[in-house]
């Protein structure tokens, strides 16, 4: 079984995947840092130096590796936009062996988290103040929560902490 985590930028992918796949025993990916790792690169500097297409293009590549590979009872935490570039979504939600959780946060939270982490992230990077960065988010959100709302599993994280969406997603699984 792969469980995977997707979401908005800051929802607490990797954060929650790392925690959730030691309390059931899994192994954890993060396809960011294996990006970072099979390409030698920083997500900022691929961004930066290679462009977003390129940065695209691994990233659906490196998903197909990992969900084709040997290795089982997996919890994988994609990028942000994982899900809405190429064919990934409809590659998650027809492999039977794949269960897909979406954990949603709403605005004013995203924006307090990306603030503080803003640098992290090349698609945000740029954006000088809140009222702008805000402005981005909403529109960017509504765009993207099409894809994120196919997920099999819808868990709302706005007022737990990483520890309790931990307990909400493995309620859910049994
Ligand atoms: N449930 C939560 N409550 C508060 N902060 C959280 C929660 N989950 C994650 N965070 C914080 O939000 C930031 C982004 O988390 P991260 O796991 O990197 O998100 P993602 O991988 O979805 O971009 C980190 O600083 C992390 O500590
Ligand atoms: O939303 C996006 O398009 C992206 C999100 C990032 O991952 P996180 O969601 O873990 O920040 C990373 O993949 C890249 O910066 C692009
Ligand atoms: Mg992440």
């Amino acid at each position: 079984m792969i469980v995977v985590l997707i979401g908005y930028m800051a929802s607490g992918k990797s954060t929650i995947g790392r925690q959730l796949a030691s309390k059931l025993g899994f192994s954890f990916i993060d396809l960011d840092s294996y990006i970072e790792e099979q390409e030698l690169l920083s997500i900022s500097d691929i961004f930066n130096k290679k462009g977003e297409i390129y940065f695209r293009k691994k990233e659906s590549e490196y998903l197909n590796e990992i969900i084709n590979g040997e290795q089982n009872n997996i919890v994988l935490s994609l990028g942000g936009g994982t899900p809405c570039y190429a064919d990934n979504i409809a590659l998650l939600l027809n492999d039977k062996s794949i269960l897909t959780i979406y954990l949603k946060v709403g605005l004013d939270e995203i924006v307090n988290r990306l603030g503080n982490e803003k640098y992290k992230r090349p698609l945000v990077a740029h954006i000088e103040t809140r009222e702008d960065l805000k402005d981005f988010i909403r529109k960017h959100l509504f765009e993207r929560s099409l894809y994120y709302e196919q997920s099999n599993i819808k868990i709302h994280t706005d007022h737990n902490s990483a520890k309790e969406v931990v307990e909400k997603i493995i309620l859910q699984l049994y």
